[in-house]
Order: structure tokens, then sequence, then C-alpha cells
């Protein structure tokens, strides 16, 4: 039987559709079977069709009519983190591997960059890489003792406000036990690998992908103590929203699945009994990536590193001062600061949400309000009068 390889692109994107097709005429030529959701290769059929991508066809299997999960041996994700928790979703069922090619903005979860896709597609051929189980998080909702909602996470399970202009009141506990109750914009329950993401933000600790652990951080908390909270995966990690201020909340978990929360309900987050599985390649160290990710400053460090190894930081060190540079160069030029170095390209399919503008006041329409609101001199010394009854 042929190995079947299961192809996720980001269908949104030129680039990750074209690399895909890359990634599934280098398999065809090893002798392996490509299979891709129908969905996907529609897309894929259509944009060539249309002259988008260049390729004289497309030639996989479709899962689900073909082929199914089990059958497959692996995953390949062209796309950012997005594409990694969208096909972490997919194969849920399934305990396939995952290996993402960087086709994204950030590719944290992403075990090569698109120059590598030759060599990704090489290891997998050659069954060269290794399977890291990633802790998952199991995640109920309850309201009452009436289990609503069953879901679970790679990065995170976030209890957020509904509301934008209230607080979300809250009392997080741990093992059935309260710890605190504040008011807040949200609680981020995360595990090891959504430590570099939401929680990150919040101002989450960073935990190493092997470590076992679950993490708690409240967004925003109107709170004197509100640190963010390491605790066993054993445990069983929980944020109420009370009832006292009636405010409703919504559940998001890796930023895809969702659930309304009403004053009152309860949510329960444990460790999840199956892992996803990520295939790597190079073993490169969990401090590398986040480096360079994060393009943190290393200059000065003295440790024992190799000739190749300080080769790299230097030459990545020469890039940050190239970009620095230049990027000092464009603010002073025209006057303007650069926030968003990783966000620069245009999302695809993001669209804005509708937002209706807010009438502007100014004094002289103050003025009118005023005057109309103001009783008429007449009507006035009216309402002075003593009234018959
Ligand atoms: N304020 C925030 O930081 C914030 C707010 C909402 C959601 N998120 C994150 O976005 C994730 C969904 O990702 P998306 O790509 O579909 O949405 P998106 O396109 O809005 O991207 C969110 C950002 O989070 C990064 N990211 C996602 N997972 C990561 C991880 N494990 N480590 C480091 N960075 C990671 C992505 O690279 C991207 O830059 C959620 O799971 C959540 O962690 C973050
Ligand atoms: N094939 C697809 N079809 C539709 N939407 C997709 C597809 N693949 C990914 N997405 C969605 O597009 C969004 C952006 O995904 P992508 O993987 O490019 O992440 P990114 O945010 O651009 O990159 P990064 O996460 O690395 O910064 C995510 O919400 C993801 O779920």
């Amino acid at each position: 039987m042929s190995r079947r390889i299961l192809i996720l692109a980001h269908t949104g994107r030129q680039e990750a559709m074209q690399s895909a097709l890359q990634a599934i005429e280098l398999l065809r030529e090893a002798g392996l079977t490509p299979v891709m959701m129908p969905h996907d290769a529609t897309v894929v059929h259509e944009a060539i069709h249309n002259g988008v991508l260049s390729a004289d066809g497309l030639t996989v299997e479709s899962l689900n009519t073909e082929s199914t999960l089990h059958d497959v041996e692996l995953g390949m994700v062209l796309g950012g983190d997005g594409s990694v928790l969208r096909a972490a979703e997919m194969v849920r069922e399934s305990d396939l591997p995952l290996m993402a090619v960087n086709l994204g903005h950030v590719g944290f979860l992403a075990e090569a960059e698109q120059a590598d896709l030759d060599r990704a597609v090489a290891a997998v051929v050659n069954r060269d890489y290794l399977v890291e189980e990633r802790m998952a998080i199991d995640v109920k909702v309850l309201v009452g003792t009436h289990l609503v909602a069953h879901t679970w996470a790679l990065n995170e399970a976030s209890v957020e406000k509904s509301n934008r202009e209230r607080m979300l009141e809250v009392v997080v506990g741990v093992d059935d036990r309260p710890i605190s109750s504040f008011g807040c914009d949200g609680v981020v329950m995360a595990t090891p690998t959504g430590s570099t993401a939401y929680a990150f933000s919040g101002g989450g600790p960073i935990v190493w992908p092997e470590v076992q652990a679950m993490l708690m951080v409240p967004l925003s908390a109107h709170a004197l103590f509100a640190r963010p909270l390491v605790v066993s995966p054993e445990s069983v990690i929980s944020v109420d929203v009370l009832q006292r201020t009636n405010e409703s909340g919504v559940l998001w978990c890796d930023g895809r699945r969702t659930v309304d929360l009403p004053a009152g309900a309860r949510i329960e987050v444990t460790r999840s009994t199956s892992p996803v599985k990520l295939a790597r390649v190079s073993m490169t160290p969990f401090s590398e990536r986040l480096v360079r990710k994060f393009d943190l400053p290393t200059e000065g460090w003295r440790g024992t590193i190799t000739e190749s190894d300080r080769a790299a930081i230097e030459a990545r060190e020469r890039t940050r001062r190239d970009q620095d540079n230049w990027h000092q160069t464009l603010a002073n030029s025209q006057g303007i600061r650069i926030v968003e170095p990783h966000h620069m390209a245009p999302r695809p399919e993001v669209v804005p949400p509708v937002t209706t503008p807010i009438p502007v006041v100014t004094k002289a329409d103050e003025e009118e309000i005023v005057q109309v609101r103001r009783p008429a001199a007449d009507e006035h010394d009216r309402e002075k009068e003593p009234r018959d009854d």
C-alpha cells in the first residue's frame, strides 16, 4: 500500500498553495500518495484553472472519499500558526502527526521555513523525523450541574468578557478550592505550547514545551493579586463567571472554537489524554526557536557554543542591526513609528467588523440640546402654579 501524506495548505494564500503544489509533486516523484481535504483540493483546482497558480493539474486523493485519516501517515501544514491550529482541529479524531512549513507571519509552531520545503519533504519521504507530543487541554463548560459544552485546546482556553464596555467578574480556582475573585477582561488557561501565544501577551511565563503544566493568566484584572499561576498537569483549574453583575462572557479555544457563557457558567480545564503530535526534522532547541521567532537580543553571550552557532548568531545580529537602521531611517524620513513588524503584509479574508460611527457633538449642538430641554418661560411658570387636584 502506498504511503499517504495529507497536505493542509492555507487556501487563502497563493504562496501557500503554490508550495503545496511543489510538495505534492515531490511526494509523487518519490512514490508517495498526496491526499487533500476535498474543499482545499477544489480551491487549488479552481486557482489552477483561473491561472492564479502555475501547474499542469492537481493529482491528489480526496480525504473521506478515497481514504480516511487512519490511512494517512503524516499531515504537512503549509501556513502559519493559525493553519497549524486549524490542522490540529481537523485531525483531532486521529493521532496523526503534523509537520508545519511556515508560510505565515510568525510560524512559532512550524518546523521549517519556506526555503526548507524540499528538505522537509525529503525528511517525510525518508521517515527522517521525530514525533514530539504537545500537551493539550480538555475544556468543559457547566451551567449548574449541566454540561453545556465539551471541547479542547492546543494553545489555550480563554474566558473573555462579551461586552467591551463592562468587566467580567470571575472567581478562579484550583483543585476545587477558590484562589481569588476579581473583575477583568478575561482569564487565559494555557498549555506550555500556548505560553508563547495569548498567555504571553497577558504577562504569563514562557514554559518550555517538554514541561507538563497548565497556566492561568488573568487579563487586565482590577485586583491587587492577579499573578499568573503555574499549576500541576494533574490539577483541575476553573473559572466561575459570577452572577453579581449579570455580565455574560465568551469562551474561545485556540481562537477557533467558541461558546457563549451566561453569568453563572463554570469552565473547568484539565490535561487532555490526547496530546497533539508535531513531527520534527531538526533538533533545534526551543531556546533557539524562541530567540529567532521573538527576535531577542543575545549580544554578549559568552557560553559554550560552536563556531557555526556563533556565525549564525552574528549573522542574525547583523540582520537585526540592518533592520533597526532601516526602520530608523524610515521613521526619521517620514516622521512615523513602526509598531507591527510581524503583520505588515495584508491578511487575506480578514474583513474588519462593521462599526457604527460615534456621533460627534459640537458646542453648537450642545447649546441646541440644552435649548430643547429647557422648558419655555410660560411652561416653567405653569409648572410652578399650584395644581387643582
Ligand atoms: N492578544 C493576543 O496575544 C491574542 C489575542 C487573541 C488570540 N491570540 C492568539 O491567537 C491564536 C490563534 O492564532 P491565529 O493565527 O488563528 O490567529 P491570528 O491570525 O489572530 O494570530 C495570532 C498570533 O498569535 C501567534 N500564535 C498563535 N499560536 C502561537 C503559539 N503557540 N506561540 C506563539 N505564537 C502563536 C500567531 O503566530 C499570530 O501572530 C490563539 O490561540 C491565541 O493564542 C492572541
Ligand atoms: N485553508 C484555510 N482556509 C481558510 N482559512 C484558513 C486556512 N488555513 C488557515 N486559515 C486561517 O487563516 C488565519 C491565519 O492563518 P495563518 O496560518 O496564515 O496564520 P498567520 O496569523 O498569518 O501566521 P502566524 O500565525 O504564523 O503569524 C487563521 O485564523 C487560520 O485558521
